[in-house]
């Protein structure tokens, strides 16, 4: 899939930016606090309706303004077209799908896939297990239709149960949630280990060959609780616990996965450089499994390329990237790596400064 235009309005820096973007290759360049990322940040989303750079929504909106607008045409792999809207009207957020507001946000943002790597991506790896749930996740969401689904009655059932273990229930009153959570959170551990399993060939492929000096890679799935006894039994185990501390100590909710390379066995051996393509090994993988399963794949978005990476890395990425895919990518200097694609006429180059974007 692909944006063919990128409409803002009132979104940070850009009082109104209206831009053609190239099916492949977008080269955003310009000084710091041009406005680069924001760019990214607005396609990021198209497709997660949050930042990756702030919880918190409000920031993105101009300084002084009522309102923002993010709007984005997008082109699936079959042709089929979608104007996709993201409106901010005081506190209000609204989304848009060809003109009409849909039942939920999450119908739009089951449109619009994008992979997003950034200085902060290294959190995937040594950020806590969250980062890495919502990784398994996003990418569920995007291949299992059933599995946001099923992702909301874990949430539910695990609320109730929390709220229920806060009012110091007698134990028989906590029978029902927990037969309703375990199931629940055995399904999400059954997709997430099956969705790693799945990932595996894609990112052992791309790890050794941005970390080859690290030896081979082991992936590890934890559901979040131990395999010695069921689900069931372990939260009956854990009465007194769960209720001193009120809330649910285990279960698909405290799940987490790991890399783990021959050479380098711990997660602390790994140098934030190598951390950062561990985490970028990832986000391919993920965008190069979508490609394979839903025959389109995911916008690939790459901030500031060139100081996250040096320029041997910079090639090995810029080579394993998909042939197919839309890739935006931003920089203050063009990254070494793109220069003889930019000679052959494959890079659209744009130049950002302050809140405005000249196409070269
Ligand atoms: N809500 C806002 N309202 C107005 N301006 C904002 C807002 N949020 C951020 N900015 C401005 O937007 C610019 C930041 O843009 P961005 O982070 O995209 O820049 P960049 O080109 O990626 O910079 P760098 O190369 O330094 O990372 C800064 O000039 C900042 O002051």
């Amino acid at each position: 899939m692909r944006l063919a235009e990128l409409r803002l309005e009132n979104f940070r820096v850009f009082s109104s930016l209206d831009i053609t973007l190239s099916p492949g290759i977008n080269l955003f360049t310009g000084g710091n606090g041009a406005g680069k990322t924001s760019i990214l940040e607005a396609v990021h989303l198209l497709s997660h309706a949050r930042s990756f750079r702030s919880a918190n929504r409000d920031v993105l909106l101009q300084e002084g303004q009522s309102h923002l607008s993010v709007f984005g045409q997008l082109l699936t792999g079959a042709d089929v077209q979608h104007r996709l809207g993201l409106l901010r009207t005081g506190a209000r957020w609204q989304s848009r799908i060809d003109g009409t507001q849909p039942q939920s946000l999450t119908e739009l943002l089951r449109l619009c896939a994008v992979v997003c790597f950034e200085p902060g991506s290294h959190a995937l790896i040594s950020g806590p297990a969250a980062e890495r749930r919502s990784f398994l996740d996003w990418g569920l969401f995007h291949v299992e239709q059933d599995f946001t689904l099923q992702w909301r009655r874990h949430q539910r059932a695990l609320k109730q149960r929390n709220a229920l273990l806060r009012q110091s229930p007698r134990e028989s009153e906590l029978g029902p949630w927990d037969i309703e959570l375990a199931g629940a959170a055995v399904v999400l551990a059954d997709y997430r280990a099956r969705y790693l399993d799945a990932l595996r060939p894609y990112l052992v492929g791309l790890a050794s060959t941005f970390l080859s000096e690290l030896g081979a890679v082991q992936l590890s799935f934890d559901p979040g609780w131990n395999a010695d006894m069921s689900l069931l039994e372990r939260l009956q185990q854990n009465y007194a616990r769960d209720i001193a501390r009120g809330f649910t100590s285990a279960g698909a909710h405290r799940a987490d996965w790991s890399l783990r390379f021959d050479l380098a066995s711990k997660r602390e051996h790994l140098s934030r450089g190598q951390e950062k393509l561990c985490a970028l090994a990832c986000l391919l993988a993920q965008a190069q499994h979508l490609a394979h399963t839903k025959g389109d794949w995911p916008i690939i978005c790459l901030d500031d390329l060139a100081s996250e990476l040096d320029a041997e890395h910079q090639a090995l990425v810029v080579k394993s990237l998909g042939l197919d895919a839309q890739i935006l990518i931003t920089g203050t200097e063009t990254p070494v790596a793109l220069a003889p694609l930019i000679v052959d006429g494959a890079v659209r180059r744009f130049h950002v400064e302050r809140g405005s974007v000249t196409a070269l």
